[in-house]
This record gives structure tokens, C-alpha cells and sequence, in this order.
């Protein structure tokens, strides 16, 4: 048994390894040890190898999936063996080889479970996408393939290599697999969720090939138009679920294609300083999302959540979204009519990925059936409205059409289906005239045998006797012990079985003969519904791309009156109006997560006004701590995405020039475990900001420079804000407690000076969160300490200093003494551009096929040279 365990470990490799034996699944040596931790179970040990015991532990197969998901969990895989013959069958197959020898069963590897592989409905969160990625470099792109394998959801797309890390941000895969030599690529995606395969899996033709060939289509374009790196990386990920499923793919549906520019960008600091969907405290709660999603579906919370991920930057069709949110925004008896629909609605997306994966359920074909009727009867009542926008109407007809397999599956499966199809019992009665008869005979059998007690009773006059079953001895007569003589007697007609404490149990001719018949009807039965089930699976299988279409209509329409429903419970929420242009324009808007927070509180949020445009970009931000800056820099930010993603948001009115990336860098958090300070960091994203934001994006800055000493943090945060001022001409909100940067205003036209409102009233300070004109006075910084209760020696020793200290910036000028000078950075940085021209001059002239290799490593030198000059 050990070598095949070894055998079958071997093929396994990293993940553990679930050996079935009996009714448990065994794991043994390292594996049992790491489980056993991870499970809090009991570590035995059984036998042993190479003079050592082998440790060992193992779960019931009946309650595996719990195991099995806390094992996912703490990020570990797992590979299922199986009993692939049964004990007879294995001793056959001895006796046929010529041993004699006890047989082992022969058992395999049947598939492995992966967090980005999963399909099971316990081991899925309802409300978010499990979604598997890879990636492929070809050629100066990389190739990024996502899948969520719970709903066949596909899609492709590619890009240069810096944006990959976004990119990998904004899906949130829970596996990620990379070619071999691609793992730098990864960057911190890299380590434990990612896994790396053989760089061959990744190639664009077999990749091209295998989707052609799963969809039957002779060329993809009908799909959208994908590149080599895309297709590679699609290569690399059906090769992966090739390998784990051992060779059965899950529900793959044609692959969408997606464009990097069709989304508003955000890289990973933005999203996790945005809190979209998960908070600074790493879960759901107190995230955007948490806020806003009124879904009551799965597959709409999933889909919202995508669509905050990923919002649009395309005016038209952030329209069409908004129009329908509008639409059920504007008629509550309609929302509430459609979402009283949705209700009922089961999770026909996931059912069909188990169905088409081969691990569905009687449960999952009458969830379909379920399903496509609240369909259809939503598609009724939505036609029969007559005029829609032409979103809905658009995702109107995909809500019909499943007529015949709702009937199909109707007449078939009785009400509810059982979750297990071992027992049998999901194929309605009425549906097979053969299958009805054959549970008739069980029934009357069973009929038979319960008149058979009454008759035993009355012929050995024990009336105690019953008859009873269990799986070991099928029926069987019962008799307390000390009648049990009587029946013992060789002519008593009854067979003796089994003797027990306090009861012996019999057999009889009559009852075995009923018992026989039943058991072969049963038999025969359960042979009939599996046959029915696998017509079922593959009616349903067969109908895969329209019922997918049907569920991803549900779930556009549940967002859309989620949308519609979150904005009508409180007044204040206003559709955007979206357009192209640098205006952001924003007047009473809220952060809709701390206004609810306030708001269960039983206090107010402050509304506050924005009013960005072209000739007005930069807002410098000054004010007490506590204010509300960070507040209201991230409500800007989020009441962009919120539009963009197709939402009503949390003002009196928005007019939003489309934003084509979003940066956000607010509050300076350390990151240690990756190996940089809270002042890296920060550095290290504002310097991706610097590089990539354009005049369409939107910046909010937090406090930049605030990591450093006084004079290194202002002269980072003076430069940073004229070059998003002057150079990227983003519109940008920045916020900071750095009075000399009002300066800023006297060079740059388009910057213009906040402050955040405090007064000080009966030498308490009083925060008015309110925005205003114009610099802010003082700091208030003492004041906020005593809020916060530093003590108060403290306090009067610190206002001491700060007096000195504000005497000698009296003295001097302060800390922004020698800015006078200062030249324009306008003119500081046309300096370094001509440097550099003359660079691109000398490498435009170049002839480089006419360069021997020696010539060519000189003029590197000099290139060099002069770059260093
Ligand atoms: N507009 C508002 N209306 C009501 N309360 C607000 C508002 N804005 C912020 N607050 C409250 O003030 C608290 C502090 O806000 P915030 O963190 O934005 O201040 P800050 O000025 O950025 O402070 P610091 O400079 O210390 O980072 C928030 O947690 C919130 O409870």
C-alpha cells in the first residue's frame, strides 16, 4: 500500500494528498502533520517506513468539503485519490493476474483541488467571483487570461508588462499561474497563491487551438480580437485546468476580450486606500462595496463588484448603465416587482459550472429549472412594460427562450431535488411509465413486508416481534431475547442471524423473498434515474451559452436595481451626468461609507462642494488634523468610480469629465512585510503616479511627503505638486499640513487654496468639516493632541516649544525662507528635456545595422558618458 501511496504522492507533488481508504480519506508524513495543525485533528501514526512510524491523519469522506475548504483557506492545495475499482473488482483482477496475494484496489488521483478552481457551493462565497488568472509574456506584452471556473466566465486581454500589476490588482484571482520563467513578472503577486508550469503549456497556437476547438468555432474573431500574449496566457490556463481536473474541463464560455483602455486604471495602492471591496481591516465590512450593494443575488454582488473593479471609461455606456438605474430608480413599484422576482432567484450561473464541471447535483438541475422560470416571468413583466432603455431592452430577449427545458426538466424532477443522487428519488413520478412501475413493486413490497410482521406476530404470538432494516443485513425479523428460544427451533420456519444484548434476529423464506424483490426494483430504479439524470446533464450541457447568457442578465438587472434601490432609501443621491472633459464638477457630495457610519452614530456628514476643471485642477488642502481631508479627497475619488462603474452617487449633482486613471495616496502605511518603510512606500507610489498619470486623470494626494524630516517632506511634496500641477495637468486634490505650500499658489495659475473649517471656542477646538477658500490660519495641531487626551504637562510643554519655534521662524522666515528664488519648475524641467535631447539626437542617427559589435560597445561608452554628464 505504501509504494502505491508513494506512487500517487509523487504525482501529487506540492499539494496534499487525500487518500481514500474505506470512508475516510488518510494523509500521511508531512502532509498529516501540516493538515493535522491546519485542522486541529489527531495525528496518529500507522506502521512505519524506513524504521520511522509514519505519521498519519485523515477526515470522514461524508464531511470532507469542510476540511477541504478550511484547507483552501489557509492557502494550501489538495489532491484527491480516489478508489478507482471496487474490492471485488480488485480481487478479480488478482486472480486473473495469478496472484494470490491479499489485492490492494487500485486507486488514482481524480482531480486536485485549488483555490482558483473550485466549484462547490460550500467551499464558494456567494457574493464574490473565485477567480483563476495566467499570465504570458510574448514579445514585449503580457497575456492575461481570467476565468471565474464557479460561472465560465473567460476573459482576455493583454498589455505591457507595467501595467501587469494593476491588472492582477483589479482581478483579485485567488490562483494565478505563470510560465516558469515568468515569475519575476509577478512581482508581489508572486509566492504563495501563484504557481508556475511548464513554460510549453504557455503557447499562443495550442492556445488558439484549444479554444477554437471548445467552441467549435474555425476563428475567434466572432469573439473579439486577441493577441499572441493572450492567447498564450488562455493556453496556459485551460492547460492548468486540464491538469487539475485530470483532463475534464470545467464550463468554459467564449472568451470576452478586454481592453485596458475601456477601464478606468487603478493600481493596487489606490484600490486598497479606496477600501472598494474589502476595508483597511482586510474584510467586506466598512468597504465601498459592503456600503452599496443592495443585490439579492449572488451573481449580481459578484458582478458589482467587478464593475467596481473595473469601472467603464466609455461616455456611451456608462449612459446606458445610468439609464437603466434611472428607469428603476424612477418607478419603485417596478424595482420592487423585479427584485421581488430576483428574490426566488437561485444561483443558476454556479449550478451550471458544477452541472457542465461533471460535479453537479439533482439540486443544481432544479435550480436551472428554477431559475429560467424566474427568468421568464421577469422577461413578462419587463415586456409588458413596453418602453425600456436600451440597456434593459437589449437584455430583455436573453431572458427567454429555455421554454422546452423548463418544461423538459419540470415534468422530470419532482420539487425539491436532493443534493445527493445515490438514493435516487429526484426524477418526478409520472415522467417514466417503467421507473414508476419499478417503485411500485418496491413499494408494495414494502407494503408486504409490514403485513408480514402482523402475520408473524399472531403465528409466534410475540407480540414484540418486528421487522426491521439496516444496511448490513438488509430486513430482518426481531425478538427481544428471552422470546427468541421459540424461533430457534429448527421447524419454526425461521433462520437465525444474529444474536445482540437484548435481541436475536431471524430471517424467513417469505421475507427474504420480498426483500429480494424489492431490493431488485430498487436497484433497477436507481439505474433508470442516473440514466435520466445524464440526459438531463446534457440537455442542460447543451444549453450552456444561453443559459449563461440568461444568468448574466439576471445579474446585470440586479445591479442595476441595487443601484436603484441603495439610491432611494435616503434622499441625496443624484444620477451623474458623465461626459467628456476635465470638469469635476461635485456639489454637496458625501463619502457614502462614513456618512452611514456617522449616521449610526445618530450625527450629520457635512456635505462639501468640488469644482475641479481646467483652469482650476489643483486643490491644495490645509486644515486642522481630524478635519476631514482624507474624507473628502477619497468621496471625490469614489463618487468618480461610482459614476463610472454605472452609479448614482452620494450628492445634489455631479457633472464628471471622464477619468481615464485614478491615483489615490493617502495616509502613509508601512509595509514591512515587503520589505519597505512607510517613507519607501510612499515614494515608491507617488512615483508611479508621476509616471503615468495624464491630463485626464484624477489624483488625490494625502499628506505626501509627510514620512521624512520637515525639510526633505516639504521639498518632495513642493515638487511633486508642481509637476502634477504643471507637467500632467491632472486634476488632483491635495491635501497637506505644509502652510509654506501656499506659496505654490504665486507660480501656479491653475492651483487654488482649501482649508478644512475649525474654530476654537472656550479653548476647546470645534470641527466644523467644512471646506472653504483660502489657506488655513494654524494647524490646531496641539488642540487635536489634547482631544486625544495626551496629558497635560505634555501639552503645556509643548506649547512652549512651539512658541519658541514660531518666534524663530519669525526671525528667519521660516522654513519657505529661500523659496524666493525659486526658478519655475516649468523652466527647471525644460533644461533636463534638452539634455536629454541631444541623447535622442545621437541614437536617432544611428545606423545600427552598419556598426560592427566593437563600434557598437564604443558608442554604448559614449552614450553612457554623455548621460552622465
Ligand atoms: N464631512 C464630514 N462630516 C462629518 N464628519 C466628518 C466629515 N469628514 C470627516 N469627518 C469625521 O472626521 C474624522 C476625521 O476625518 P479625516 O480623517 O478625513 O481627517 P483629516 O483632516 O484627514 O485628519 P488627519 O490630518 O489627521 O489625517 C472622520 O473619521 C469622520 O468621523
Amino acid at each position: 500500500m505504501m509504494a502505491q501511496y508513494l506512487a500517487l504522492k509523487e504525482k501529487a507533488g506540492e499539494c496534499l494528498l487525500f487518500y481514500r481508504m474505506g470512508d475516510f480519506f488518510e494523509l500521511f508524513f508531512e502532509d498529516a502533520k501540516r493538515a493535522a495543525q491546519v485542522l486541529d485533528i489527531a495525528l496518529t501514526s500507522r506502521g512505519e517506513h524506513d524504521g520511522a512510524p509514519i505519521p498519519m491523519c485523515g477526515v470522514p469522506v461524508h464531511s470532507a468539503e469542510s476540511y477541504l475548504a478550511r484547507l483552501i483557506r489557509a492557502g494550501l492545495r489538495v489532491a484527491i485519490a480516489e478508489q478507482t475499482e471496487t474490492p471485488a473488482e480488485a480481487k478479480e483482477r488478482a486472480r486473473a493476474e495469478g496472484r494470490a496475494s491479499k489485492a490492494l484496489v487500485a486507486r488514482d488521483i481524480v482531480r486536485f483541488v485549488t483555490a482558483g478552481t473550485l466549484t462547490e457551493d460550500n467551499l464558494l462565497e456567494a457574493r464574490r467571483a473565485n477567480v483563476l488568472a495566467a499570465i504570458a509574456p510574448v514579445r514585449g506584452r503580457v497575456g492575461l487570461a481570467a476565468v471565474d471556473i464557479s460561472t465560465g466566465e473567460m476573459a482576455l486581454e493583454s498589455m505591457a508588462p507595467e501595467a501587469l500589476g494593476a491588472a492582477l490588482a483589479r482581478i483579485g484571482a485567488a490562483e494565478i499561474v505563470a510560465p516558469e520563467d515568468a515569475e519575476p513578472l509577478l512581482g508581489v503577486f508572486a509566492g504563495e497563491g501563484a504557481i508556475l508550469r511548464p513554460n510549453r503549456e504557455f503557447a499562443s497556437d495550442k492556445g488558439e487551438a484549444r479554444l477554437k476547438e471548445l467552441h467549435g468555432v474555425a476563428t475567434l474573431d466572432g469573439f473579439g480580437a486577441f493577441d499572441r500574449a493572450a492567447l498564450a496566457a488562455a493556453g496556459g490556463l485551460i492547460a492548468y485546468l486540464g491538469h487539475v481536473g485530470r483532463g475534464t474541463l470545467p464550463l468554459l464560455l467564449p472568451p470576452r476580450a478586454r481592453s485596458a483602455d475601456g477601464h478606468l486604471a487603478m493600481d493596487e495602492a489606490t484600490r486598497g486606500s479606496l477600501e472598494i471591496l474589502v476595508s483597511a481591516s482586510g474584510t467586506r465590512k466598512g468597504s465601498l462595496i459592503d456600503c452599496l450593494d443592495r443585490c439579492l443575488t449572488g451573481a449580481g454582488a459578484r458582478l458589482l463588484a467587478d464593475d467596481l473593479s473595473a469601472p467603464l471609461c466609455d461616455v456611451e455606456a456608462i449612459r446606458a448603465r445610468l439609464a437603466a438605474v434611472g428607469w428603476l430608480h424612477g418607478d419603485p413599484l417596478l424595482r420592487e416587482a423585479v427584485r421581488d422576482e430576483l428574490r426566488a432567484l437561485p444561483d443558476i450561473g454556479r449550478a451550471l459550472g458544477r452541472i457542465v464541471a461533471g460535479r453537479g447535483s439533482p439540486r443544481d438541475l432544479g435550480q436551472l429549472r428554477d431559475g429560467l422560470n424566474v427568468a421568464l416571468a421577469l422577461q413578462d413583466r419587463l415586456a409588458r412594460r413596453g418602453e425600456m432603455p436600451p440597456l434593459v431592452q437589449a437584455l430583455v430577449p436573453r431572458l427567454q427562450g429555455h421554454g422546452a427545458l423548463i418544461e423538459l426538466f419540470s415534468r422530470a424532477l419532482v420539487e425539491t431535488p436532493p443534493t445527493e443522487r445515490a438514493q435516487g428519488g429526484f426524477i418526478a413520478a409520472g415522467y417514466d411509465d417503467g421507473l414508476d412501475e419499478l417503485r411500485d413493486i418496491a413499494k408494495n413490497g414494502r407494503r408486504a413486508i409490514a403485513a408480514l410482521e402482523a402475520k408473524y406476530r399472531e403465528q409466534t404470538g410475540i407480540a414484540t416481534l418486528k421487522i426491521k432494516h439496516n444496511g448490513v443485513l438488509g430486513y430482518f425479523i426481531e425478538v427481544p431475547a428471552r422470546h427468541a428460544d421459540a424461533l430457534m427451533a429448527a421447524d419454526s420456519g425461521f433462520t437465525h442471524r444474529q444474536t445482540m444484548k437484548d435481541a436475536v434476529r431471524f430471517n424467513a423464506l417469505a421475507l427474504h423473498e420480498e426483500a429480494s424483490r424489492i431490493a431488485e426494483a430498487g436497484g433497477r430504479a436507481l439505474v433508470a434515474e442516473e440514466a435520466h439524470f445524464e440526459e438531463l446533464v446534457k440537455t442542460a450541457t447543451d444549453a450552456r451559452e444561453a443559459i449563461a447568457a440568461t444568468a448574466q442578465a439576471l445579474a446585470r438587472i440586479d445591479v442595476c436595481a441595487s443601484w436603484a434601490e441603495r439610491a432611494g432609501e435616503g434622499a441625496g443621491w443624484v444620477m451623474p451626468e458623465v461626459e467628456d472633459s476635465q470638469t469635476l464638477d461635485i456639489r454637496a457630495g458625501r463619502h457614502p461609507v462614513v456618512e452611514d457610519a456617522l449616521a449610526r452614530a445618530g450625527e450629520r456628514f457635512v456635505a462639501n462642494d468640488c469644482a475641479l476643471s481646467e483652469n482650476s485642477r489643483l486643490w491644495l488642502i490645509g486644515g486642522p488634523n481630524m478635519g476631514g481631508k482624507s474624507t473628502f479627497l477619497r468621496q471625490n475619488a469614489l463618487i468618480v468610480l461610482m459614476a463610472q462603474a454605472g452609479g448614482f452617487v452620494p450628492a445634489e449633482a455631479a457633472r464628471i469629465g471622464l477619468v481615464d486613471r485614478l491615483f489615490s495616496r493617502v495616509g502613509a502605511s508601512d509595509n514591512l512585510a515587503r520589505g519597505r518603510s512607510t517613507f519607501m512606500v510612499e515614494m515608491v507610489e507617488t512615483a508611479a503616479i508621476l509616471s503615468q498619470a495624464t491630463d485626464r486623470s484624477f489624483v488625490i494626494l494625502d499628506e505626501v511627503g509627510r514620512g521624512t524630516s520637515t525639510y526633505d517632506g516639504l521639498a518632495l511634496a513642493w515638487a511633486v505638486a508642481e509637476s502634477v500641477h504643471t507637467t500632467l495637468k491632472s486634476r488632483c486634490l491635495f491635501a497637506t499640513h505644509y502652510h509654506e505650500l501656499s506659496r505654490l499658489a504665486e507660480s501656479c495659475e491653475a492651483l487654488s487654496l482649501h482649508h478644512v473649517r475649525a474654530r476654537e471656542w472656550k479653548g476647546d477646538l470645534v470641527l466644523l468639516h467644512e471646506l472653504a477658500e483660502g489657506p488655513a490660519d494654524r494647524s490646531y495641531g496641539l488642540s487635536v493632541a489634547r482631544l486625544a487626551g495626551l496629558p497635560a504637562p505634555v501639552i503645556a510643554r509643548a506649547k512652549a516649544v512651539l512658541q519658541k519655534l514660531e518666534k524663530g521662524r519669525a526671525e528667519t522666515g521660516g522654513l519657505a525662507a529661500g523659496l524666493g528664488e525659486l526658478p519655475l519648475f516649468a523652466a527647471a524641467a525644460v533644461t533636463a528635456e534638452e539634455q536629454c535631447d541631444t541623447l535622442r539626437e545621437a541614437l536617432r542617427d544611428l545606423d545600427v545595422d552598419a556598426l560592427s559589435p566593437r563600434e557598437a560597445l564604443d558608442m554604448l561608452y559614449r552614450l553612457k558618458a554623455e548621460a552622465g554628464d
